[in-house]
C-alpha cells in the first residue's frame, strides 16, 4: 500500500488479477492504445498499472517517453525482467543483464560487431550478397504464389550468421530451417496470450499445462545448436586471428586472467546467451518489418529507384541519402506497424522524479513506443499509412524525434544500424527486380497483426513476384 501510494496514479488494482483484466483482454497493441488513451486521459501520460503482483510504470506519449529514456538516460537504461525470459537467460546476456556486466557486454559486441559486420562496408556486402540469393529464389518462383515470409526469415537472419557464425547457409539447409523455426515458434508463442500471461503469473504457470512450456524446450535446443557451434569454433580457431564473434569472444575468454570467475563476463555461458540475443533480437522483427513493406505503395518507390538508380547496377547504403521518398516509406512503415509495441521494459537505475512523480529505484518502466509512434502531436492522422510524415514541402527527407522503433537513450536497439541497412537493401534490391502482385484483391489482405504482446506478427499471406 505504501508503494501503491508513491508511485503515479492508475487505475486501481483488482486484487491478484491486478490490471491483467483491463490491460490484456482483446488484443493487446490495439486495445492497449485504446486503453492507454484512456488511461492517460483520467491519469495522465505517466501512470501505473498492476501486472498481477507487480507494479509498472507506463510512460505514454511522446513527451513523457523523451522526459524520460532521452532526458534521463541513465537512469532509464536498467533492464526489468521478463519472466519467460528469465527462466532461460538468467539474467545473463546483454539483454537481460544489468549494470557492469551489461555496460561490459555491450560495448564488447558493439565493438566486434563493428568489425564483422556493422557499419562498415563489409556489412553491406553481406547484405547485398544475401539480397542477390533472394532475388535468385524469387526469380525461381516465375511468378506462382507464395507466402514471402520465410525467405525473408532465411536471407535475414544469415546476415546474423555471417557476423556471429562466419557462414551464410543455403535456404534448404534442415539445420537452418530448424533453427528459424526455433526462433519462429518462440517469438510467435512469446506474442500470444500465454507469454503475456506467463510474464504476469511465471511461477502459477510453471504448473500449468500449455503451449507456453514449448518455449523453454525450443531454448534447450537452441542452447545445444549454438553450444556445438562454439564447440566447432574452439577446434579451428587460432587465438588472434578472429573471423567472427564467436571466435573474437573466445579470444577475449583467453585473455581474461581467470575465465572460471564466476564474476567474469567472459564465459561459455555468456556467449551462448550472447550469441542467442544477437539472433532474437535481429531475425523476426527485422523480418516482419520486410514484410509489411512488401504491401506498400512500391509503384512510387519503384520510379524513385528507376530515376536514381536506375535498373542496371544493384542499390547500395549510398544511394539512401538520393532516395529521399523511399526512405520516408521506410520510415513510416516502421512507425505504423510498431513492430514492438511495449519496447523492453526498463528499470530504474536510481531513485528519481519524473515530471511530479517520485520513483524508486528498481521500479518497472513500460516505454509505450505505439504511443510516441501514434501520438497526434507528432504525427497529423497518425491512424493513417502516409509517407509524407517524413517529407518536407520540398519531398525532402525529414526525420521525426517521435519515430522510435528501436527505443532511445541507452538501452536503444544493439542492433539499429544493422537494422536498418537491412531493411533499406533488401526492399530496394526487390523492388527495383520484382512487381509485387497481391493474390487476393488488395481489399482483402489484411496486415492487421494476428499476435501482439512481444511483438506485432502479422498474419501469413501470399503475393506473386513478377520480374520488372
Ligand atoms: C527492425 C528491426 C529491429 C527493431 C524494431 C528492434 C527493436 C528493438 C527494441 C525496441 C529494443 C529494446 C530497447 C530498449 O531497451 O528500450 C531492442 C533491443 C535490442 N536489439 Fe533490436 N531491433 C531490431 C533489430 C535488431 C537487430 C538486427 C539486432 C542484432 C544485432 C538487434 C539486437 C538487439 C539487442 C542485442 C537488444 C538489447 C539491447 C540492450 O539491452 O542493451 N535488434 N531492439
Amino acid at each position: 500500500a505504501q508503494m501503491r501510494s508513491s508511485l503515479p496514479p492508475g487505475p486501481t488494482p483488482l486484487g491478484l488479477l491486478g490490471n491483467l483484466l483491463q490491460l490484456e483482454f482483446g488484443g493487446l497493441d490495439r486495445a492497449l492504445m485504446k486503453v492507454a488513451q484512456t488511461l492517460s486521459r483520467n491519469w495522465g501520460p505517466i501512470f501505473t498499472v498492476w501486472l498481477g503482483p507487480r507494479p509498472a510504470v507506463v510512460l505514454c506519449g511522446y513527451a513523457a517517453l523523451r522526459d524520460a529514456l532521452v532526458l534521463q538516460a541513465d537512469t532509464f537504461s536498467g533492464r526489468g525482467a521478463m519472466p519467460v525470459f528469465q527462466r532461460f537467460t538468467r539474467g545473463n546476456g546483454i539483454v537481460f543483464s544489468n549494470g557492469p556486466r551489461w555496460r561490459t557486454l555491450r560495448n564488447f559486441a558493439l565493438g566486434t560487431l563493428k568489425e564483422f559486420g556493422m557499419g562498415t562496408r563489409s556489412i553491406e556486402e553481406h547484405i547485398m550478397e544475401e539480397a542477390a540469393c533472394l532475388l535468385g529464389e524469387f526469380q525461381a518462383t516465375n511468378g506462382t504464389p507464395l507466402d514471402p515470409q520465410r525467405l525473408l526469415d532465411n536471407a535475414v537472419s544469415n546476415v546474423i550468421c555471417s557476423a556471429v557464425f562466419g557462414k551464410r547457409y543455403g535456404y534448404e539447409d534442415p539445420e537452418f530451417l530448424r533453427l528459424l523455426e526455433l526462433f519462429n515458434d518462440n517469438f510467435r508463442i512469446m506474442s500470444s496470450r500465454w507469454g503475456e500471461v506467463y510474464n504476469i503469473f511465471p511461477s502459477l504457470l510453471d504448473w500449468l499445462p500449455g503451449p507456453h512450456h514449448q518455449i523453454f524446450q525450443n531454448f534447450e535446443e537452441l542452447r545445444t545448436f549454438i553450444s556445438e557451434q562454439i564447440q566447432q569454433h574452439q577446434e579451428t580457431r587460432k587465438f588472434g586471428e578472429p573471423h567472427d564473434f564467436i571466435d573474437c569472444f573466445l579470444d577475449q575468454m583467453d585473455k581474461v586472467l581467470a575465465p572460471q570467475d564466476p564474476e567474469s563476463h567472459f564465459q561459455e555461458e555468456t556467449l551462448v546467451m550472447t550469441t542467442h540475443n544477437l539472433f532474437f533480437g535481429g531475425t523476426e522483427t527485422t523480418s516482419t518489418t520486410l514484410l509489411c513493406l512488401t504491401d506498400s505503395c512500391p509503384a512510387q518507390v519503384q520510379a524513385e529507384l528507376d530515376a536514381v538508380v536506375g535498373r542496371a547496377r544493384a542499390p547500395c547504403l549510398e544511394d539512401r541519402v538520393r532516395l529521399p521518398y523511399t526512405n520516408a516509406v521506410l520510415h513510416e512503415i516502421q512507425r505504423f506497424i510498431s513492430v514492438l509495441p511495449l519496447g523492453l521494459p526498463r528499470a530504474l537505475t536510481r531513485d528519481t522524479h519524473l515530471r511530479s512523480h517520485f520513483l524508486p529505484k528498481g521500479t518497472m518502466v513500460i516505454p509505450l513506443l505505439v504511443s510516441a509512434h501514434r501520438d497526434p502531436t507528432q504525427f497529423k492522422d497518425p491512424d493513417c499509412f502516409n509517407p509524407t510524415n517524413f517529407l518536407d514541402e520540398r519531398g525532402e527527407f525529414q526525420s521525426n524525434e517521435a519515430f522510435m522503433p528501436f527505443a532511445p537513450g541507452k538501452r536503444m536497439c544493439l542492433g539499429a544500424g544493422l537494422a536498418r541497412s537491412e531493411i533499406f537493401l533488401f526492399l530496394t534490391a526487390i523492388l527495383q527486380k520484382f512487381h509485387l502482385l497481391p493474390v487476393e484483391s488488395p481489399s482483402n489482405i489484411d496486415l492487421t497483426p494476428q499476435c501482439t504482446g512481444l511483438g506485432n506478427v502479422p498474419p501469413a499471406f501470399q503475393l506473386r513476384l513478377m520480374a520488372r
